[in-house]
């Protein structure tokens, strides 16, 4: 029987994940003093109704592709220092991309908020807010950016936490993509407040990728959520791969981002799907 309450394996090791959730934990903190709930729910997006993340994965017109916004990571440091995310994310919409991720954490891989708000301004496709949610102030926060998708990350939250936020987020009209890398991680995690289950094909403990991940636990994932691949995805051949095996979505960021045109990369990348 799962424990909903047992704790995530946090805090132990120092990883990369332990030190990432610790830096939150004051942000969030720093934020809450700085902007209240009631200053954010009056932001004009705060309105805004999210757009279907379903709608836009399985729309035929789109690719299935959810491209990311991302500057810099742990496991790669520095990936593109001059990208301009109005630029790069309107050339991933108009290359048919179905969702965009724009990472919003500053420390680790040098996202930002306006980085969302810009992406907001100038697409409209729905997108992700990439970040590791850990309170409810930044689910809040997410709805008054304008995001329509949050992330729950399985390995750095507790089941009950993964119900409560899912709950909260789809009160706020907003979709919900919880993420996975091991059948453990699913097991204890799924629940009926989510919208999309994500398989990360990079451990985040260690930054190994294996994209056999995702081929592994396809199955398992229930067939109500829709299902994502997250990570290492630079082959377009195995996109098809991938759709044979279930999947509705591919999350991609490095494989375009490192290149000095993220907008013709993805181009390049659809034709050859
Ligand atoms: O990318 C990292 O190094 C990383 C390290 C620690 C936590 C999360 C990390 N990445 C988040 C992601 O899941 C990816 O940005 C996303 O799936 C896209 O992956 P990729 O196509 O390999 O850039």
């Amino acid at each position: 029987m799962n424990d909903r309450n047992s704790s995530p394996p946090l805090g132990a090791d120092g990883s990369i994940l332990d030190r990432i959730v610790l830096r939150k934990m004051q942000e969030v903190a720093e934020a809450k003093q700085l902007v209240s709930i009631q200053d954010l729910e009056d932001e004009a997006y705060f309105k805004r109704t999210p757009l279907s993340f379903k709608e836009f994965l399985l729309a035929e017109d789109r690719t299935g592709i959810i491209a990311e916004f991302k500057r810099r990571s742990p496991s790669k440091g520095l990936i593109n220092g001059v990208a301009d995310v109005a630029e790069v994310t309107q050339a991933y919409n108009n290359a048919g991309a179905s969702a965009l991720s724009v990472l919003t954490d500053v420390d680790f891989f040098g996202g930002k908020r306006d980085d969302l708000l810009m992406a907001r301004k100038e697409n409209d496709i729905p997108i992700l807010r990439k970040d590791f949610i850990i309170d409810e102030y930044q689910i809040l926060e997410a709805k008054a950016w304008g995001a329509d998708i949050i992330l729950l990350i399985a390995s750095i939250l507790t089941p009950q936490q993964i119900i409560d936020f899912g709950k909260f987020a789809q009160n706020l009209g907003l979709n919900v993509l919880l993420e996975v890398h091991n059948l453990a991680e699913l097991e204890r995690s799924i629940c009926p407040n989510l919208n999309a289950i994500g398989v990360n094909n990079r451990n985040l403990a260690d930054f190994t990728v294996d994209i056999q991940t995702s081929f592994d636990l396809v199955n398992k994932i229930p067939n109500e959520f829709l299902k994502i691949s997250e990570s290492a995805i630079s082959d377009p051949k195995i996109i098809k791969e991938l759709k044979i095996a279930g999947f509705n979505g591919f999350l991609i960021g490095e494989n375009f981002m490192k290149t000095d045109d993220p907008g013709k990369a993805i181009k390049e990348f659809v034709a050859e799907m």
